[in-house]
């Protein structure tokens, strides 16, 4: 098969299943994966090569596609990092079954899941999740490393920083804008700009001060 259909992942558990299942889905042959333990249970049944701090990363997996599939944001920014300075062939997957607009820009190393929509002048960073069934209106911009998680609604013009995490079926009115390293809670609906970092709850959003 084409290096261009082979793929190497880092990171085995609940997330890359998923992603794996993306890559599956685009036709990828899965040549294994890299993680600081081993999977035992190995439910797809691919090749483990070790931790990829271990090895010479960019010679074992030559011109294949590797791609970060850690739910973790800051782990996941770590890998994207590590194979962006060496140089490491990174790319999109985005299953069929998502529809994104061809006005849409979408940064490497991004995980676009089923059921997704994606409409008219989104940008999306790099090494983003954007989980099952969420949907991102017109000309939201979302930043690098953050997960939209399942179901979750930006409407449109919202922009949300870096290295956030949007609940699973919370929704962002449109227009809003939401700070770095922000969360906003499962099921929480944001009306108001977001300014500085924390976790934001309930409907309508409030700050979760412990
Ligand atoms: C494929 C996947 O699985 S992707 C992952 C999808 N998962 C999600 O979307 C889960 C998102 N996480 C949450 O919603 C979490 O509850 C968080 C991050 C907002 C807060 O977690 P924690 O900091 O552990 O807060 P904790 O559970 O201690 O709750 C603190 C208070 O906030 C309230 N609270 C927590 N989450 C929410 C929420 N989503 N909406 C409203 N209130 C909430 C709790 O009821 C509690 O209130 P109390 O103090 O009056 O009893």
């Amino acid at each position: 098969m084409s290096k261009n259909k082979q793929i190497y992942f880092l990171g085995y558990s609940g997330h890359a299943y998923v992603a794996m299942d993306v890559a599956y889905d685009n036709g990828f042959d899965i040549k294994g994966y890299f993680d600081r333990q081993e999977n035992l249970d190995n439910p797809y049944k691919i090749q483990y090569f070790g931790s990829e701090a271990n090895i010479d990363l960019k010679d074992f997996v030559k011109d294949c596609y590797v791609f970060p599939a850690m739910g973790s944001n800051t782990i996941r920014k770590r890998l994207y990092s590590l194979l962006n300075q060496l140089n490491i062939k990174q790319l999109v997957l985005a299953h069929s079954t998502a529809f994104v607009s061809d006005t849409a820009v979408i940064g490497e190393s991004t995980l676009i899941n089923p059921n997704v929509s994606i409409n008219a002048l989104a940008k999306i960073g790099k090494a983003c999740i954007i989980n099952t069934g969420s949907i991102i209106e017109h000309e939201c911009h979302i930043g690098n490393f953050s997960h939209i998680a399942p179901g979750a609604v930006l409407a449109g013009n919202v922009k949300i920083g870096e290295n956030c995490f949007v609940g699973a079926r919370a929704v962002i009115k449109q227009g809003v804008s939401i700070a770095d390293n922000v969360i906003v809670g499962a099921g929480s609906v944001v009306l108001n700009n977001i300014d500085g970092k924390g976790t934001w709850v309930g409907n309508p959003a409030k700050q979760l001060i412990k």
